[in-house]
């Protein structure tokens, strides 16, 4: 059984919480081809973090990720959802035994083959100087390898974007294209598993359907992992498999999206409703 499981005793200990403490063991179906459908792809466990100034962020994060779901993450600002997102690629270094990919400590890894492996979009897309064609082989270059034409044509039709984007430069696209273009600068290095931090919160609704399209797509026909964070609840029950709430750096609610009206937890629940 895949699992994301809350820690019990943060919810007892947590001074605000009146709710009955409930068991949260959410068994994923979601059957891969030819995928291990337990297979674990992230192990966190006991993810702590404290700020210079000793307040708490993140306090002890226990959760399971299995491969091949989407699994989003929301919750009020500042709750630890981004920092959470870039312990899993090292952008935020976490402690030694804390996260595991594919059973191996992250700091065991070497830190750019993980990056390649877990690929990461922002908020605000940023392209480097030179076309779009430049940009998406970038990744592949910094290991000797020149994608073809033929293979950036590909990249950009699984971004959803035509041949005519080949030759353009930043500053001729506007900024849900660059975003599609900055997804296909990640994909080219062939990742298992995408981190998007709120990859559409600056986007058009069309630019996000396109986006959700993609990212649906890319779970579907490759198997891909997906962690995403985002202020949208609704976009969240369109497109993930579990979801999970953070309320000041612990988590305290897995649900399926479409029982999140089931939310307990006091702060999740208004948060949810207010979202709605
Ligand atoms: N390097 C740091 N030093 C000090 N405080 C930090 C650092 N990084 C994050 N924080 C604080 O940790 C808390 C969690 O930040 P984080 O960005 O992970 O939250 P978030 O849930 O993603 O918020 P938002 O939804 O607003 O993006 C915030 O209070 C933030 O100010």
């Amino acid at each position: 059984m895949s699992y994301i499981s809350i820690d019990q005793s943060q919810l007892q200990s947590s001074p605000d919480e009146d709710h009955e403490v409930r068991e949260h063991l959410l068994t994923v179906d979601i059957q891969q081809p030819g995928e291990d459908v337990c297979a674990t792809r992230f192990r966190i466990r006991d993810l702590t973090k404290v700020s210079d100034a000793g307040a708490p962020i993140l306090k002890g994060i226990n959760m399971d990720i299995p491969k091949g779901v989407i699994l989003g993450i929301v919750g009020p600002s500042g709750s630890g959802k981004s920092t959470v997102l870039r312990a899993l690629n090292r952008l935020w270094e976490p402690p030694s035994g804390t996260v595991f990919y594919d059973d191996r400590d992250i700091l065991d890894l070497d830190v750019l083959s993980l990056r390649r492996k877990v690929g990461m979009l922002f908020q605000i897309p940023v392209l480097f100087e030179g076309t779009v064609a430049d940009n998406i082989r970038y990744g592949p270059q910094l290991k000797g390898k020149k994608l073809t034409d033929n293979e950036v044509h590909n990249l950009l039709s699984l971004a959803d974007l035509d041949s005519s984007f080949f030759n353009k430069t930043g500053g001729e696209i506007s900024v849900g294209q660059a975003q599609r273009v900055a997804l296909a600068r990640t994909l080219a290095n062939e990742p298992e598993v995408l981190l998007l931090d709120e990859p559409t919160s600056s986007l058009d609704p069309i630019s996000t359907e396109n986006i959700e399209e993609v990212i649906m797509k890319l779970k579907k026909k490759r198997g891909m992992t997906i962690v995403m964070v985002s202020h949208s609840i609704k976009q969240i029950q369109r497109i993930a498999d579990i979801v999970c709430l953070l309320v000041d750096g612990t988590i305290v609610e897995v649900l399926k999206p479409d029982k999140l009206s089931e939310a307990k937890h006091p702060t999740a629940l208004r948060f949810l409703q207010l979202s709605a």
